[in-house]
Formats: structure tokens, sequence, C-alpha cells
């Protein structure tokens, strides 16, 4: 599991609740793969992250995850690939990542929320990426033989 701002007090005690996320790598053609900035008012906004969002009771990852991408981005998706699971302990929370991989999709990109997006290989250009989202920076660079830093700092 990865602790996240490792020195700050974690919130809701010692057996607070995994929260269920369910995150999409939308994967182009030409390999190059979907970012988008959390808007304002969400914690760690202005951070880079895969697109998706907390899965709601009654939902599978797969149902919430297109529920999330037509809210956030605006696109249908095609297939979804389950690609591995994530545990983050943030202190506001203590998150399940669901990382599935699309290759395919319908509509344009609309940033509903006011983020920003950016189709990016690695290394990736944008800055900063949120902490649950490094280590599939890694997986990709593990999976296409890059070697040096994934992103900047
Ligand atoms: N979408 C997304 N969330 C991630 C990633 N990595 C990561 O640690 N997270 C964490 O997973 C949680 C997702 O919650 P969210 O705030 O995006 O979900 P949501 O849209 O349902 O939130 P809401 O309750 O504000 O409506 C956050 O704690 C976020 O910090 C990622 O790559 N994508």
């Amino acid at each position: 599991m990865l602790v996240a701002d490792g020195d700050r007090p974690r919130e809701g005690g010692p057996d607070r609740k995994e929260v269920e996320v369910a995150v999409g790598v939308l994967v182009r053609a030409d390999g190059r793969f979907l970012l988008t900035s959390r808007p304002e008012g969400k914690v760690y906004a202005g951070y880079w992250e895969f697109p998706g969002g907390k899965v709601e009771p009654g939902e599978s990852v797969e149902d919430a995850l297109r529920r999330e991408l037509v809210e956030e981005i605006g696109v249908r998706i095609g297939a979804v690939h389950p690609w591995r699971v994530e545990r983050v302990d943030y202190p506001h929370a203590l998150v399940r990542l669901n990382f599935c991989k699309v290759y395919e999709w319908d509509g344009e990109l609309h940033m509903h929320e006011g983020q920003q997006f950016a189709w990016e290989e690695l290394p990736v250009a944008v800055a900063p990426v949120l902490p649950g989202t490094v280590p599939v920076l890694q997986w990709f660079a593990q999976e296409r033989s890059f070697t040096g830093a994934t992103h900047a700092g």
C-alpha cells in the first residue's frame, strides 16, 4: 500500500473504511494516454490523474467507470479491461483504486468540471502528478521498457 503525506494525521480513525474508486486509463492507438487535472474545490486540486471517481452503492467498478467518464469527460467507453488495483492511504481517505484500461470510446472529450486534459507519453510533461497516480506511470514504464524518470518532481 502507498502511504501519501505520511506525516499528516489520518481522518476517520483506525477502522476507517476503504473507498472503492474506478479509474480509466484511456490509451490511444499511438500509445498516448489521457491525464486530467483535478478540478478546483476537490482535494489535491490541480494535480494530474487518470479520470474516474468513487463507486456508488450498488454499482460495479465497470458501471462506475462508465458513469464517471460520461459525467467528467463526456465520452461513452467501450470494453473495460481491469488492469491493476492499488491501495493508497491518504490523510483524507483510504482508497482502493481500480485502474482499468480502455481503448475504445465514442464522442469528443468535453471537460465538464473545468479540468484540463493532456494526451501524454513517458516521461509525462504535466505536473504535479497525484501520488496515487505515480505507480501507473511505473507500470507503463515496465510495459514499454522505458527507463528514467516517468514524471517531473
Ligand atoms: N480519479 C482518480 N482518483 C484518484 C487517482 N489516484 C488517486 O489516488 N485517486 C484518489 O481517489 C479518490 C477519487 O475520488 P474523486 O474525488 O476523484 O471522486 P469523485 O469524483 O467521485 O468525488 P466527489 O466525492 O468529489 O464527487 C480521491 O481520493 C483521489 O485522490 C487517479 O488516478 N484518478
